[in-house]
């Protein structure tokens, strides 16, 4: 199948569409720490690519249907977790525009949402308080949540002198009982020791099965087999293959697979 016709082949109806990304495009500067400043915002030299700029995706469009659980597949830096940021909106696109009816859960960075200074118990407070959850429903399934991560000896410790996979484990946890009907998983995974991955596996085929949303950016080709049903393949920032994934998997290794 050509890459037009795959396109084509999972193109939807916008109007029932939970995201709707439209030929979004975001630039982001090579040696400066911050993408833009203010004063660029209100320039007409903003539409412009400067010298030192790149686009770290271009020209992406898609729609996604309320339940599909879709894979990111690509080489490191072709935009893969730019793409989650962009449906995360946590950074805006620079061109096109993107379209997210519904909260989302985003597992995108682990320290994503966390802060460093305040122990575990006011992060799970102050996560899931910020995703809408009622004190009293936090209070109602906090055992449950610190029981999942298995971390019920550290919760007066600061984030910060948590251990990586410590930190996986919590984020996931709370994270993942969020109410919200998109959720979007970014390599978390790869992080925590083989048993807890287990249970993260069941929780996402329970949440799945529930109806949400999934957007999972994986070098795991397992993982991918494993839960989604759709593929987004980015090359170079440019979404060079949406279909099956199967035929995504199949093509990205035919390109960069082991020889
Ligand atoms: N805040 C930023 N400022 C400047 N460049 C950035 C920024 N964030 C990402 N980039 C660049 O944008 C490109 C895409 O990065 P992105 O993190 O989306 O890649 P990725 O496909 O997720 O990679 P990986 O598989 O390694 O996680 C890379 O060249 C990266 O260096």
């Amino acid at each position: 199948m050509s890459q037009s016709e795959a396109v084509e082949t999972t193109a939807v109806d916008s109007g029932s569409a939970v995201i709707s990304v439209k030929d979004a495009g975001i630039r982001y500067r090579r040696n400066r720490r911050s993408r833009r400043n203010f004063k660029d915002l209100f320039s007409a030299r903003a539409r412009k690519t400067r010298p030192g700029e790149f686009w770290a995706l271009r020209n992406v469009t898609f729609d996604v249907l309320p339940g599909e659980a879709i894979g990111v597949v690509g080489r490191n830096g072709q935009g893969k977790s730019t793409l989650l940021k962009l449906v995360a909106e946590v950074v805006l696109p620079d061109e096109g525009s993107v379209g997210v009816h519904g909260g989302v859960a985003p597992l995108i960075e682990i320290t994503g949402g966390f802060v460093n200074d305040l122990s575990v118990r006011e992060n799970v407070y102050l996560t899931a308080g910020l995703h809408g959850m009622k004190k009293a429903d936090i209070a109602a399934q906090f055992d449950e949540i610190i029981e999942f991560a298995e971390i019920g000896d550290f919760l007066d410790t600061p984030y910060k002198h948590l251990s990586s996979g410590m930190k996986v484990r919590i984020a996931f946890s709370v994270v993942s009982r969020l109410e919200e009907p998109i959720i979007l998983v970014d390599e978390v995974l790869a992080v925590g020791d083989r048993a807890f991955k287990e249970k993260c596996y069941r929780r996402i085929d329970e949440l799945l099965a529930g109806g949400r949303t999934l957007f999972i950016v994986s070098h795991s080709e397992k993982d991918l087999r494993r839960f989604c049903t759709r593929g987004l393949y980015l090359d170079k920032g440019r979404l060079v293959l949406d279909a099956p994934i199967a035929e995504v998997l199949e093509r990205y290794n035919a390109d960069y697979g082991v020889k």
